[in-house]
C-alpha cells in the first residue's frame, strides 16, 4: 500500500542527501519519480545537498495544487512511481493535504523531507500538517551536533552574528554562512540560553588526545625521556 512518509530533523542533518539517495536507488531499478521543492538554497527548481549533489525539481509555488499537477502529468502520458517533496516545511497545510491525496487516491508513495521547527522553536505549518497526516514520521539518524557535543535538536537564526528570536518565519539561508543572516543548530539547553558557538567562545569539542607532557620534545636531555616500554 502506498504511504506518506515524513523524514525530518534539524537543518544540516542529511535530509536532501537522503532524498537524492531514495531517487537514485529507485531510478537504478527503472522507477520514475516527480520531485517537488520550494526555496532550495541552490535556486528555483533545484534540490541540492551539501554533499555537492543537485538535481532538477519542480518549484512548488504557493498557488500550485500538487495533486492536480500530478494528475495533469499522468493524463498527458507522464509516469510517476513515487513523489519526493523536499523543503516540505515551506508547503502550506493544503498542499500537504494534496500530498496525502496523491497517496490515497492515486496509490503513489510520497516521501517528504523537512525541518520540523523554525528558529523560534515553533512548528512550520507544513511540518505540523505532515506530522498530523503522515503514515510514518522518521527523525534522521545522522544527527547534527551542537557546539557542546550534544545532539542538536533546534535551529537558531543569527543576524549580524547574534542569535535572534523574532523575525519572519521564512528566510532562506545556510548554517556556517558568512552573510548577515545565518543559521546554527543547537541543543535545546543552548537554544534556550541563546548561546551559539560564537557567543560561548566555544573551541573544538574533543580535548587534546595526548597529554602535552607525555613525550618530551626531541631537544630534551636524554635522561628526561621516558624509558622504552
Ligand atoms: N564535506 C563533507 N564530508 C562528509 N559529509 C558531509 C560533508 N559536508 C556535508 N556532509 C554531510 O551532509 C549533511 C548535510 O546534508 P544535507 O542533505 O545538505 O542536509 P539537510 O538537507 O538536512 O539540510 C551533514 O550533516 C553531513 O553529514
Ligand atoms: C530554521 C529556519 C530555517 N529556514 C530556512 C533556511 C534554509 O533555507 C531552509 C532549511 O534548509 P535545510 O536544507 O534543512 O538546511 O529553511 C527558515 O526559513 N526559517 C527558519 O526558521
Amino acid at each position: 500500500m502506498a504511504e506518506l512518509a515524513f523524514f525530518c530533523g534539524t537543518m544540516d542533518c542529511g535530509k536532501s542527501t537522503l532524498a537524492l539517495q531514495i531517487r537514485h536507488n529507485r531510478s537504478a531499478r527503472g522507477l520514475r519519480g516527480l520531485i517537488f521543492t520550494r526555496n532550495d538554497r541552490a535556486g528555483e527548481g533545484r534540490l541540492s545537498s551539501r554533499l555537492g549533489l543537485v538535481t532538477e525539481a519542480i518549484e512548488a509555488g504557493e498557488e500550485m495544487n500538487l495533486h492536480a499537477h500530478l494528475v495533469r502529468y499522468l493524463t498527458s502520458g507522464g509516469r510517476a512511481d513515487y513523489v519526493i517533496a523536499d523543503e516540505a516545511q515551506f508547503l502550506s497545510p493544503e498542499q500537504v493535504d494534496q500530498l496525502a491525496r496523491i497517496v490515497d487516491d492515486l496509490g503513489i508513495d510520497v516521501y517528504a523531507f523537512g525541518i520540523t521547527t523554525d528558529f523560534r522553536t515553533r512548528l512550520f505549518p507544513g511540518s505540523q500538517r505532515l506530522i498530523e497526516l503522515a503514515d510514518r514520521v522518521e527523525v534522521l539518524q545522522v544527527e547534527a551536533l551542537c557546539w557542546c557535543g550534544a545532539r542538536a535538536t533546534h535551529n537558531a537564526r543569527t543576524v549580524g552574528g547574534r542569535m535572534v528570536v523574532e523575525g519572519a518565519q521564512v528566510v532562506v539561508g545556510d548554517v556556517g554562512a558568512d552573510g548577515e543572516v545565518g543559521y546554527e543548530v543547537l541543543c535545546r539547553r543552548h537554544h534556550r540560553r541563546r548561546l551559539t558557538a560564537a557567543t560561548a567562545g566555544a573551541g573544538p569539542i574533543s580535548p587534546d588526545v595526548l597529554p602535552t607532557d607525555a613525550v618530551p620534545p626531541p631537544s630534551a636531555p636524554r635522561e628526561e625521556r621516558p624509558a622504552p616500554a
